[in-house]
């Protein structure tokens, strides 16, 4: 497995893998985008940081790519529909660097209220301005705190070791849990009115970008100041300075930009306002963090398969992996075996879990079914990332229900296929720790191991047929490993499942068909 780290990691990071068993590392930053493209399909893995663009056009020709690790949280840099779509998960470290980008806006606020920047350069041109520079105190101040997430919780915890009064704006965020964490819930208009602070803690989003702007200037106290560490845009940066210039906001700090970098900006020419080239996570602490968290994030992924911390799929740690792992298997194979039974274009995948599943989170097990599924169509384009993606763009309607009784198992997952032209069901259970099975096809009660070569067969239920069935087999040097005779649930029929040590060629699969007591003979890999 070879991974390429092209933005600057920390050097812990390199270290681990270049220490990690069956995986070559290359470092190569700062490349321009045709040179990235012209070597990316070499790499299983992409380490990157903010610099590196994965666009749908890179993707394209990472052939071989399976992960792309963001050592950071923010992933603006990444087009994550178009990976999900190429099944690259797309995984980020979304705590490392909380606490130092949280320290940064305490620090921006401090520096902003006491002239540090200006006092430094000021003072290194040989000017003495203590006058000019007068600051003011944050003691009893109130800081508005707009998204109250990992960094805006942070940011609100040491503002209250600093004794200021702190109001939270999340419109996602209960106001009880806002206030059971110690401060007071306010909505946007009121923060507005009543913060000499302001620090903004939410994501780029359709409804944040451009969301501090003029209308909410004109809302906000006078004399205010304002803090942004977290995306560039959120602060609408005309509107800003417009504001400056009126004196409505007496002092700016901005580490995030609209273009970064920027490119003169008419707010470099505002005393009043300071400014980091995205410094927010720049700690030797937060890099060794989120260093190590995606070094062991991808080794994890690449040895393993076990998925954390990814945006495209659900994250199924090492633990719950193990918890999971039967029920995935049972998923995949009875989406295999589902595949194998049915004819006609999918319309429907309905999913029940039946019985007891020890509160597992079973939404991989459906994309496992779905996998299994739709593997046929589109062999290895699909993986456990993209396989909702490729139900949902081939408008199939995929459901999951969860029910209590499982009938005479412990647990039960039922699966229910509606094509154009029929629909199947089939249902499975994991006996004891580790034993899939399917227990029912269609109407008919069995007990599958869904693993090798096996056939289906359809017989009337009349003495002879599974004798005429062994024989040719065995004139055919074809040993049966197991048979099964499945009863029909409310009827007489019969199906015999076999499973067989080598695959039943076609010729012989003619032969069985030929027999005067057998209807139907599917063949089955699993
Ligand atoms: N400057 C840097 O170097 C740096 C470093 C790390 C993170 N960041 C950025 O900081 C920001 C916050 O990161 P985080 O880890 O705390 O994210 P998070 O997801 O933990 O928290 C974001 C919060 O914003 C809230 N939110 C969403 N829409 C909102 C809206 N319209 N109004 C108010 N609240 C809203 C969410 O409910 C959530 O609680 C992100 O933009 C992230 O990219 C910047
Ligand atoms: O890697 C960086 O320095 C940017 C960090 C920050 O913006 C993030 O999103 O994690």
């Amino acid at each position: 497995m070879k991974v390429l780290v092209s933005d600057n990691l920390g050097e812990i990071g390199i270290q681990m893998f270049q220490e990690a068993e069956g995986i070559e590392v290359d470092v190569n930053t700062g490349l321009p985008p045709e040179e990235l493209k012209a070597i990316i399909s070499d790499y299983d893995a992409l380490v990157i940081r903010s610099a590196t663009k994965v666009t749908e056009d890179l993707l394209e020709a990472a052939t071989n790519l399976k992960v792309v690790g963001r050592a950071g949280i923010g992933l603006d840099n990444v087009d994550i529909p178009a990976a999900t779509k190429r099944g690259v998960v797309v995984m980020n470290t979304p705590t490392g660097n909380v606490v130092t980008t949280a320290e940064h806006a305490i620090a921006m606020m401090l520096s902003l209220s006491r002239n540090i920047p200006r006092g430094t350069a000021t003072l290194k041109q040989g000017k003495w301005e203590k006058k000019k520079l007068q600051g003011r105190e944050i003691f009893n101040k109130t800081l508005g705190v707009v998204g109250f997430g990992k960094i805006g919780s942070i940011v609100a915890d040491r503002a209250r070791g600093l004794k200021m009064r702190v109001v939270i704006y999340d419109p996602f965020v209960t106001p009880e849990q806002i206030e059971k964490a110690g401060f007071e819930s306010a909505t946007l208009a009121d923060l507005y009115k009543q913060a000499d602070y302001i620090t903004v803690h939410v994501p780029k989003l359709k409804d944040t970008l451009g969301m501090i702007n003029q209308e909410a200037f004109a809302q906000m106290k006078d004399g205010v100041m304002l803090i942004n560490c977290a995306r560039g845009g959120i602060v609408n940066e005309a509107d800003l300075y417009a504001a400056m210039k009126s004196g409505k906001v007496v002092g700016a700090a901005l580490d995030v930009f609209e273009t970064e970098p920027p490119e003169n900006s008419p707010l470099f020419e505002m005393d009043n306002f300071i400014c980091t080239p995205h410094l927010g996570a720049s700690t030797k602490e937060a890099q060794t963090n989120v260093a190590v968290a995606v070094a062991e994030q991808i080794i994890d992924y690449l040895q393993t398969g076990t998925v954390v911390n990814a945006v495209n799929v659900p994250s199924v740690t090492g633990d719950l992996l193990e918890k999971l792992r039967p029920y995935l298997t049972l998923g995949d194979r009875m989406g295999c075996l589902m595949a194998q039974l049915i004819c006609g274009p999918l319309k429907e995948i309905a999913i029940e879990y039946m019985g007891d599943f020890k509160g597992l989170d079973l939404s991989p097990v459906t994309t496992a079914v779905l996998q299994g599924l739709l593997t046929p169509m589109v062999k290895d384009m699909i993986n456990s990332v993209n396989a909702p993606v490729m139900a949902k763009d081939r408008g199939i309607r995929v459901t999951e229900t969860a029910s209590a009784d499982a009938e005479d198992y412990t647990n039960l997952i039922r699966v229910r296929v509606v094509t154009t032209d029929m629909s199947a069901t089939l249902a499975g259970t994991v006996f004891g720790k580790n034993d899939p099975r399917i227990v029912k096809i269609n109407n008919f009660r069995l007990e599958m191991i869904p693993q090798g070569h096996s056939a289906i067969i359809h017989n009337q239920d009349k003495p002879g047929a599974i004798g005429s069935i062994g024989s040719t087999l065995g004139e055919n040097k074809i040993n049966i490993g197991r048979m099964q005779v499945g009863q029909e649930d409310e009827g007489d029929r019969n199906i015999i499942f076999l499973r067989t040590d080598t695959p039943i060629p076609e010729d012989v699969l003619e032969k069985l068909r030929a027999l005067p007591l057998i209807n139907t003979v599917i063949p089955l890999e699993l």
